[in-house]
């Protein structure tokens, strides 16, 4: 057998050039780059083989490592897991900023290869520069703490390890049922190591991802449950859209009056103007989508986690009536709220179930077309909400007196309500646009109110709910739709905690648009504490002496190089954002709004971890009703 010296490194380079999917009869690379922040840890030997081939692979300079990986992971998500961008950072406190973001990797079933370095396998100059020199054990490094978020995790101390291990990331990688983070560390010396590497390594390697049938036990099950059920509702997940159910669930819809409704990672799998969409379901979900699933006889979970959020901390059913099926690539996911399980792609587990449906119809008649129109109607108000100087009610209700709200109108020098921009925006960018968000209260109002005109025009990052996604994540997401204008909705903790990777799109030429909602503070966790008895503590960002923030973040954008604005009305907005449209730059609009003004409620409950003892009755009271609350809820 013929083969070919080279270094771990060179060898891995090599490998990555080689890797192909194979989805519906279409064959494509899979790895279309590799983002870098270089030490010691990984420059001399993956910086080495880089710079002497790359091949296809796009390398780009990172800014910070969890920024990097989550601009991995949004261009993943948005290439609906069919290409990924490979990782690589230096030892120590470079593999540690990749936590995070393999956390989000993982919670949201996102394929990414993470190659951080690691301490030298020889152990000769120990401890090494950023080698944490662990007491209880030498074998204990950095990157060990990469393995609860990662689905695959392994080391190589050896150059020929590196082999099988790239085939076990590949093999995780590339299956629709266990997608996730594959963590290849590297020890610093044995990057540089070489190896007389067997030729046939480095051939062409196709990955195969085919669907997967449902067996006929599994679709005689699932008819049966449909034809005898009355109120079935759909619950469309992340596993719908990477199977690109979108056409099937259209037509199911329609021919049997099956109402849907939407996770997080589900939206813009179907577009929110089909008539029998009812949008986001859960804690931040629409009254209708909410009240559809209360009445469901039969709850057809597809490619769905069951989150709290989805589910209001399973309280969101009649569960003395409530049947479950599910339908889902994993064994895991399917067996959750004591559903019948159909272990199998979703789109092709629709299509054969299709023919077995014929003739029927669900009892919802008119229903949800009214369901519908009522909530259209809530968005509209969403979208003209106007502050007043006396008896203001916001959207969240007593929390802030006037007096204070008057003191943040003044501050901010705004009176703009957050669902009255954000549905400003939704009016004015191009609706083929792509929007980007992650955490902070802007998540929520996004699937209550944001209305996507087509498929696949949603990257939202809900399952960790990682700070720091929104603007790095828009990179991803802007490599993955070079052609169409990217928004990154952003709150200004966010902004705050990561944005580093917004210098590198503009560094690119990749244009992303940064809208940041300014309301100077932890919004939505200043909400939790104060909905749950407590006081304003610890989330409002105020000074010293107690007086509010007021940050110039299009000045801080501007030293970047973007162009930037600065925005307190909705008029300053709109023509804000016609203005971005025609930038070839990455640009920001610092928007100022008012707390309390995001969206709230609609018949939602999350479980939190209430104080069962405190010194305030509003906290016991908080507690007392969580109790009563979790007597209607399904105990796992
Ligand atoms: C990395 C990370 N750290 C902490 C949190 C907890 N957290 C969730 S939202 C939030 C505040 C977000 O503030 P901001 O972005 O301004 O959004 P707002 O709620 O004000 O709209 C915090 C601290 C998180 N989700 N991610
Ligand atoms: O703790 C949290 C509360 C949610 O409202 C928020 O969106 C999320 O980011 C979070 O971490
Ligand atoms: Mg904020």
């Amino acid at each position: 057998m013929g083969k070919i010296r080279l270094t771990t490194a060179q060898a891995l380079i090599k490998f990555l050039n080689q890797q192909y999917i194979y989805v519906d009869g279409k064959e494509s690379l899979f790895v279309e780059g590799i983002f870098n922040v270089f030490g010691h840890g990984n420059v001399l030997g993956i910086g080495q083989a880089l710079e002497q081939y790359s091949g296809h692979l796009k390398v780009i300079q990172g800014k910070n490592e969890q920024g990097m990986a989550h601009a991995a992971i949004a261009y993943s998500k948005q290439m609906l897991r069919q290409k990924i961008y490979a990782v690589t950072t230096s030892v120590g406190p470079g593999s540690a900023n990749l936590a995070a973001a393999a956390g989000t990797a993982l919670a949201n079933n996102i394929p990414v290869l993470f190659i951080p370095g690691d301490t030298f396998a020889t152990r000769q100059p120990d401890p090494v520069l950023q080698q944490v020199e662990q007491e209880y054990s030498l074998a204990v490094t950095t990157n060990d703490a990469l393995k609860p978020v990662s689905r695959y995790w392994d080391r190589i101390t050896r150059p020929e390890q590196l082999m099988p291990s790239l085939l076990r990331a590949f093999e995780v990688m590339t299956d629709p049922g266990k997608a996730g983070p594959a963590t290849i560390c590297i020890a610093q010396d044995v990057e540089g190591e070489a190896f007389d590497y067997d030729e046939k390594f480095f051939e062409k390697r196709v990955h195969y991802v085919d669907r997967k049938a449902p067996v006929e036990r599994e679709l005689k099950g699932a008819a049966e449950l449909i034809r005898a059920s009355k109120k079935p509702v759909i619950l469309v997940g992340g596993g719908a859209k990477y199977s690109e159910a979108r056409d099937i669930l259209i037509s199911l819809s329609e021919k049997h009056n099956i109402p849907l409704v939407e996770t997080q990672a589900g939206k813009a799998t179907v577009e929110s103007n089909f008539k029998n969409n009812l949008g986001g379901m859960g804690i931040t979900g629409t009254l209708a989508a909410n009240k559809a699933a209360r009445q469901a006889d039969l709850f057809i979970g597809i490619g769905t986690r069951y989150t709290d959020f989805a589910t209001s901390s399973k309280t969101a059913f009649d569960f003395d009536q409530t049947k479950f099926l599910n339908i889902n690539v994993s064994r895991l996911q399917a067996y959750k709220m004591d559903a019948f399980q159909v272990v199998a792609d979703a789109k092709t587990t629709l299509e054969q179930l299709a023919p077995l449906l014929e003739g029927y119809e669900s009892d919802f008649g008119g229903e949800i077309a009214e369901l519908k129109a009522e909530w259209n109607a809530e968005r509209d108000r969403l979208s003209q909400v106007t502050f007043q100087r006396e008896n203001f009610l916001p959207e969240v209700k007593n929390h802030f007196s006037q007096e204070v709200l008057n003191e943040y109108a003044d501050a901010l020098n705004t009176e703009l309500a957050q669902t009255t921009a954000l549905l400003a925006v939704n009016d004015t960018i191009s609706p083929d646009s792509v929007i980007i968000t992650a955490a902070g209260s802007l998540p929520g109002d996004v699937q209550r109110i944001w209305n996507t005109s087509e498929p696949n025009t949603y990257n939202v990052e809900y399952g960790y709910s990682c700070m720091g996604y929104e603007v790095s994540g828009a990179l991803g997401v802007k490599l993955a739709e070079p052609t169409k204008e990217v928004y990154s909705l952003v709150g200004d903790g966010s902004f705050l905690l990561l944005h580093s990777e917004f210098i590198t799109s503009i560094q690119y030429g990749q244009k992303i648009n940064v809208v940041l909602f300014d309301n100077s503070g932890f919004g939505c966790i200043n909400n939790l504490q104060m909905d749950h008895g407590g006081g304003s503590y610890f989330c409002e960002f105020r000074t010293h002496d107690n007086k509010i923030l007021n940050i110039d973040y299009a000045k801080v954008a501007e030293g970047y190089g973007a162009k930037t604005y600065r925005v307190n009305t909705v008029e300053e907005l709109k023509a804000a954002l016609e203005d971005a449209k025609k930038q070839e730059g990455s640009t920001l609009i610092d928007i100022k709004v008012l707390p309390k003004t995001m969206t709230d409620g609609y018949e939602s409950w999350w479980n939190v971890g209430v104080a069962e003892v405190s010194d305030k009755e509003s906290i016991q009271k908080a507690f007392e009703l969580r109790k009563q609350k979790l007597e209607t809820a399904k105990q796992y």
